[in-house]
């Protein structure tokens, strides 16, 4: 695999960010660490004498603050690509199969005490593993948020994070349990120094592989039965001390003393209870932490192994899929083959149509098509006064939020002349580009209005030839939660092995265009089509 990180600019000056800066969650392909894997069984701890829980207020009244820039909030954390290992490609490979559905991801969970090497494990088996996509995520993540008086007592090293109140154990396990899904996720930042989320929250991807690491990771028998794979780390206690120490102070803004007070009143504690116990649960007990190769290479070789049956070549067989003869689907529509449209394709589909003629045709043909998209929404009666102040009962539209989604970077010309049919539409970007290596689409960029699941979706591109960047979009929206039915694919042209692919994968997404071709050649070119859409509309 090659080394390939995709830096992605979005454009500025385009006439669909308007709609679509505030509002829109931006997240570039979020190439991670973690994976969490599954099991079936959940463990408690005994429950001998019980260190004390988390304070539930405080009485302190002096602060003490960390020197600025002692400390970096979680998202600094980056895995990068090590040696000749490529951690994270340019972009997310397919994650669900031929009929849209999801594939699990495989979940391994690490636990081990405070400083053990939970995270330098998690790392070296991302690192290790060479798959495309894995996500790391921490527990520190998933702290509560304090009280004014809890934060007092953290800032005393009187608080105790190492109790499993300290953590939203909700949370965390609806978190892991879309990841697992393949679903995306909004994990809160955590600063160490100030005892507090950001107020930024980080977005990460479902993934093949979700590494879940924290010190309470198995001492919750919900979230242990969404791990596939438990791994404890561990490490002897003078070597987690000695670390912590230096880590504490070097990084997350703490003092000797404080750090010493705090391991002896809380942490060493709440190994003893809560987290050694826990170790009963795990499948593999790997020694000296990251220093163990063997250890660590026999958790790849065993993920491997899970995941070999997970593999997915779309793209060819999305290609290779016969459809002949099959009646086109009911959710298909396509524009009247009036002697206008029929004008409009002899342009754009000439090969001797100079580039403003055929972004002029172009554009005409694209409102037709959104005109037509809009007829297929909900409409409800009303009554108007005319200024003869008679009245006519006419229809107004039903639906309160429209979104465009256009799939980069052809889709993206769409954009102008859906606003200027639809009013008030909040835009969003979606970039997914095929791999020459593997011929599969991969995505590599998301930009949606945040609350994307109340709008209907028109999802723009202006070819759909094979249906896998289509299909790759659509799973995208879904992920977020949008209803399959209020999706509505717009293209100018299609083919008919693309419409069978979306249709058979989503049988609820109204597909809209305003022609269907026959055939899709070799190299995916949609025939006899109107060639590279892009190339001809951009001049490239
Ligand atoms: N094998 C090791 N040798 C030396 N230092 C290590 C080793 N493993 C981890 N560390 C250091 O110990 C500290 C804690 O390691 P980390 O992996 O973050 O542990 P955890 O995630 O369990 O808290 C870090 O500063 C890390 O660099
Ligand atoms: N505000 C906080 C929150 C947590 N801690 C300590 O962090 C430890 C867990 O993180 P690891 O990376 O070491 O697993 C835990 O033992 C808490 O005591 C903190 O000091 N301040």
């Amino acid at each position: 695999m090659t080394e390939n990180v995709f830096k992605f600019q979005p454009r500025t000056n385009s006439a669909s960010d308007s709609g679509s800066g505030e509002d829109a969650d931006v997240q570039e392909a979020d190439f991670m660490t973690p994976l969490v894997v599954q099991t079936d069984f959940g463990c408690t701890s005994p429950q001998p004498k019980t260190p004390k829980s988390p304070s539930k207020g405080g009485t302190l009244k002096k602060r003490h603050r960390a020197p600025p820039g002692s400390a970096k909030p979680e998202e600094t954390r980056v895995l990068h690509t090590h040696g000749r290992r490529t951690l994270y490609t340019a972009g997310r490979p397919p994650w669900y199969n031929q009929e849209g559905q999801l594939k699990n991801a495989f979940v391994i969970g690490l636990c081990g005490g405070s400083a053990s090497g939970k995270t330098t494990v998690a790392r070296k088996i991302t690192e290790a593993l060479d798959v495309p996509w894995v996500s790391l995520v921490s527990m520190d993540s998933f702290y509560k948020v304090l009280s004014p008086e809890q934060h007092d007592k953290a800032i005393m090293n009187e608080y105790n994070f190492d109790h499993p109140d300290a953590f939203d154990f909700d949370l965390v396990i609806s978190t892991i349990r879309r990841l697992k899904e393949g679903k995306s996720v909004n994990v809160p930042i955590y600063n160490f120094a100030t005892h507090a989320r950001e107020k930024t929250m980080k977005t990460v991807y479902g993934a093949n592989v979700v590494i879940f690491e924290g010190i309470m990771a198995f001492t919750n028998a919900e979230l242990v039965s969404l791990m596939d794979m438990k791994v404890f780390v561990d490490t002897d206690s003078d070597v987690r001390l000695a670390r912590r120490l230096r880590r504490d102070i070097a990084e997350r803004g703490r003092e000797l003393q404080g750090v010493l007070k705090q391991y002896m009143k809380f942490v060493k504690p709440s190994f003893e209870h809560y987290i050694e116990p826990s170790m009963r649960c795990a499948d593999i007990i790997v020694p000296r932490g990251g220093e163990n190769d063997v250890a660590i290479n026999l958790i790849v070789l065993h993920v491997h192994n899970q995941l070999q049956a997970r593999g997915f070549k779309l793209r060819s067989k999305q290609a290779q899929s016969s459809h002949n003869g099959q009646p086109m689907p009911g959710t298909l529509r396509v524009v009247e083959k009036t002697s206008q449209v029929c004008g409009i394709h002899s342009f754009i589909r000439d090969k001797a149509t100079s580039r403003d003629e055929f972004i002029f045709y172009s554009k005409r043909l694209m409102r037709l098509l959104f005109e037509f998209a809009l007829s297929m929404l909900p409409f409800k009666n009303v009554t108007v006064d005319t200024p003869q102040g008679i009245p006519y009962t006419g229809k107004h539209l039903a639906v309160d939020k429209i979104a465009g989604v256009s799939i980069l970077r052809a889709g993206e010309t769409m954009e102008q002349a859906l606003c200027e049919v639809c009013k008030d539409v909040s835009v969003g970007k979606i970039l997914i580009q095929t791999n020459l290596q593997t011929g599969e689409p991969e995505l590599h960029y998301t930009r949606l209005p945040k609350d994307i699941k109340d709008h209907y979706i028109f999802l723009l591109d202006a070819t759909v030839a094979t249906g896998a960047a289509a299909m790759m979009a659509i799973r995208v929206l879904l992920d977020h939660d949008v209803p399959e039915e209020k999706i509505f694919l717009c293209s100018l042209l299609m083919a008919e092995s693309g419409v069978h692919t979306v249709a058979y994968a989503f049988p609820k997404v109204n597909i809209v265009t305003t022609a269907v071709d026959k055939e899709v050649d070799a190299d995916f070119h949609i025939l006899p089509g109107l060639g590279n859409f892009g190339d001809r509309y951009f001049g490239t």
